[in-house]
């Protein structure tokens, strides 16, 4: 439904343009879940802002349902590592703030109060919709971000790094509410990471960024869900990835 294609990331510094990322391509399908591996500095970020239309790429388009995506699109939402709450504004305010987008202008109060609360029940906040940002803890207020998000109804939902500020108990609930809301959205997904127990939890598919000659790795996982990282295979595709990252950046990784 979303594909990149071809796309380059560069930036100007100290006069002279230097390549981050050449001729990525990606094809994400329907309720697939990508997540992008990679070190520090080698472009996650900037390629999922690219993904999302929020960054316009140097070379290389973004079509989402053979549509370029040229701007933020109402159908590919973004979620940060910061829940980026309003403070004045409650959880269920915040949630419907994000769906104060062109596309939802024309719906109705009790629209967009019954998605509100769909989205509530989603993340099992039930209860907590009055409570303002000040009085949820790290984990709830990124489940509100994540409602936030979902209560438009993308296709597509962009993760860059929602989990990484969370200690490991509420993150590892977190990675399964991700799995069910998403579900129950029926969307897909994109993820940055930089754990690699979190990325064979969640994925579908892993993709290695790498910036050399030898280009991208992806591992295809099939894996019912939940999954035991511990198990014996999954501690052999591990190996495997921590493998593929030395080799692509030695000391980096
Ligand atoms: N707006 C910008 N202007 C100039 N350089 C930038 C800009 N944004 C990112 N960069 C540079 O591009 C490179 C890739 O940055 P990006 O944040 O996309 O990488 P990343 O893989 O997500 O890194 P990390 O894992 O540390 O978050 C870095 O060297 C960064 O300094």
């Amino acid at each position: 439904m979303l594909h990149a294609e071809h796309i380059r990331i560069s930036y100007q510094r100290d006069g002279t343009e230097r390549t981050i990322l050449d001729d990525f391509s990606l094809s994400l399908h329907e309720q697939e879940f990508v997540v992008i591996i990679g070190p520090s500095g080698v472009g996650k970020s900037s390629l999922l802002r690219i993904l999302s239309g929020l960054q316009a790429p140097q070379a290389g388009q973004i079509l989402l349902k053979n549509q370029p995506v040229t701007q933020p699109h109402p159908d590919i939402s973004f979620v940060f590592q910061d829940p980026n709450l309003l403070p004045w504004l409650n959880a269920s305010q915040n949630i419907a703030y994000g769906m104060n987008f062109k596309r939802h202008k024309n719906r109705s109060r009790p629209e967009i109060d019954a998605a509100v609360s769909e989205a509530i029940e989603t993340v099992k906040l039930r209860g907590f919709g009055s409570h303002y940002p000040a009085d949820l803890s790290g984990g709830m207020a990124q489940r509100v971000a994540l409602a936030r998000s979902l209560a438009r109804r993308p296709r597509i939902l962009m993760l860059d790094e929602p989990l990484s500020a969370l200690d490991e108990i509420t993150r590892t609930q977190m990675q399964q509410l991700l799995l069910d809301t998403i579900a129950h959205y029926r969307a897909s997904a994109v993820m940055v990471t930089h754990d690699i127990d979190e990325a064979l939890t969640l994925a579908d598919r892993i993709i290695l960024l790498d910036n050399n000659a030898t280009g991208h790795r992806q591992w295809q996982l099939n894996q019912a869900h939940p999954r035991d990282v511990a198990s014996t295979e999954f501690l052999q595709l591990r190996a495997d990835i921590i493998h593929t990252l030395r080799n692509a950046f030695g000391a980096l990784a």
